[in-house]
């Protein structure tokens, strides 16, 4: 243990896509305890990980956390969204799971999108367009391409609860992951039974969606260093998490650099984007999280920089080159098929304007989704919220700032995933908002940037390059 705590300890896990994090957390004064982490392993010929590998790493990255987690009264999982995770009659896996950045079932997305009213009638009905990224499109994707896994599959989990039902042995989601599968309509909150019929899915095959502040069960399993019988939260999807963690309020935005790049804000209406760009998804209290996310990001900048032979950080300005560094495909736009695409080079560019040029594609798919974000919630001085892996790079700081002209907030907390979590179980025990919780613990407290002059040229360089890329992007 590397800290003294005052109240009960609260476990908070963040299962995300290239690794899984543990905070052990004072619930009272949100003293972050113990912490561990263990890596996982992404493969396949789309995007898969082996959930049985999210099992390990959650036990490896507690055991890290020494006594500590033994100690916990409640605990709380937060997951990369999306997955598909396919069960058995006997609860085993069927095959690895189909990951949100797989984008393989892109015909299938178009097929759903226009099978069942054109995207106009999903945003509105469901609150997203069934994108490749979504578990209807992956599901849809499944029963195509591997008939006899998806006839064996009798339970389909999100990454979140699959976790959770292994540490509780309940069949337990919550509305925020739920919002994200494309099945659960954001609507009627509810499962839509139409779309599921459609997809040939039984309403049988999912979890209970659990109302905001219920609880999951108590902690059923020896195989984890977690004492049996503490209290276990819903848990919520990683970026519904986040937004507990950094007890957002409406209108405040957040950019995540992490695997995933997102852009989202809390928001007390209910989003209903026909273009697909964001994604209306319901938060884990009971307001909504619209969001917008890209496939490269981090990743994608640190494979440009490992090509170029340079440190991340040896970014130099200037020069012509644009970059859109789409290496995944893109979600955020809609380019499943794309690649990534370099314009303007010349005789006189060097390798850190390359990088430069990286990491401005990337930020300027992200931020391009900001306003309809935002959706006239806050004014173009409300500071961003900076966070996730990238979040401790000066590039990626400064990439932000030079390009969205808005004061940039770097909290101190770094894993705030995990401490949305622990927030939500630290809610479930004491009986408060999470949120609340989040804020008493002064999560946001961190290194505050003013607003830079907003680099107009660069962002109608990069905006040209993507219309004028279009064929080549389609791919
Ligand atoms: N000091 C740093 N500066 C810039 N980027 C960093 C730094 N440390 C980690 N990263 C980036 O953070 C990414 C991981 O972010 P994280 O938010 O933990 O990922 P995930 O989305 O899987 O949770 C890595 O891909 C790496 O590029
Ligand atoms: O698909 C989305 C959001 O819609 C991603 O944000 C995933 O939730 C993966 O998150 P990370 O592993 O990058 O945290």
């Amino acid at each position: 243990m590397g800290a003294q705590s005052e109240g009960p300890l609260v476990v908070g896990v963040d299962s995300s896509t290239q690794s899984t994090k543990t905070l052990v957390v004072d619930a009272e004064t949100g003293l972050v305890i113990a912490r561990g982490q263990a890596p996982h392993t992404v493969s396949g010929d789309g995007k898969e990980s082996d959930p049985e590998q999210w099992w390990q790493a959650l036990g490896e990255a507690l055991r890290q956390c020494g006594d500590a987690a033994r100690q916990a009264s409640a605990v709380s999982v937060g997951g990369q969204q999306h997955g598909l995770v396919a069960l058995d009659a006997a609860g085993e896996v069927v095959r690895p799971a189909l990951l949100w950045n797989d984008v393989r079932p892109a015909p299938q997305s178009e097929r759903l999108t226009e099978e069942l009213g054109g995207a106009k009638v999903w945003a509105e009905r469901i609150g997203i367009v069934p994108r490749p990224a979504f578990t209807v499109a992956k599901w849809a994707w499944l029963r195509e391409n591997e008939p006899a896994a998806a006839a064996a599959t009798t339970a389909v989990r999100l990454p979140h609860d699959y976790l959770t039902q292994r540490l509780t042995g309940q069949s337990v989601t919550d509305r925020g992951d739920a919002s994200g599968t494309g099945w659960w309509a954001s609507s009627t909150q509810s499962y839509d039974t139409e779309i599921l019929e459609h997809v040939g899915l039984s309403p049988d095959a999912l979890p209970r969606v659990a109302l905001p502040g219920e609880a999951a069960g108590t902690v059923r399993t020896e195989e984890l260093p977690l004492p049996h019988g503490a209290l276990v939260a819903a848990g919520t999807g990683d970026n519904m998490a986040a937004a507990l963690g950094l007890g957002l309020r409406p209108g405040q935005p957040v950019l995540s650099l992490g695997t995933s790049g997102t852009v989202y804000a809390v928001s007390t209406h209910r989003p209903t984007d026909p273009t697909g760009m964001v994604a209306g998804f319901a938060d884990a209290r009971g307001d909504w999280l619209p969001l917008a996310c890209t496939l490269n990001c981090t990743l994608a900048v640190d494979r440009v920089a490992a090509l170029l032979g340079r440190d991340r950080e040896a970014v130099e300005p200037g020069g012509s080159a644009v970059m859109l560094p789409f290496l995944d495909g893109e979600r955020t736009p809609n380019l499943p098929h794309a690649s990534g695409l370099v314009h303007g080079l010349r005789h006189s560019t060097t390798a850190g304007q390359l990088l430069q040029a990286a990491y401005d594609g990337s930020v300027f798919a992200l931020l391009q989704a900001l306003d309809q974000v935002l959706d006239g919630d806050a004014g173009a001085d409300t500071p961003l919220l900076l966070i996730g892996g990238g979040a401790k790079g000066r590039a990626w700081r400064e990439t932000v700032r030079r390009l969205s002209g808005r004061p940039v907030v770097v909290p101190q907390a770094k894993e705030l995933v995990a401490l949305g979590a622990a927030a939500q179980a630290a809610g479930l025990l004491l009986g408060e908002d999470p949120a609340a919780v989040a804020r008493r613990w002064g999560t946001t407290r961190g290194a505050e940037y003013p607003a830079v002059e907003r680099d107009g040229a660069a962002w109608e360089r990069l905006a040209a390059t993507l219309e004028s890329g279009g064929a080549l992007l389609r791919g």
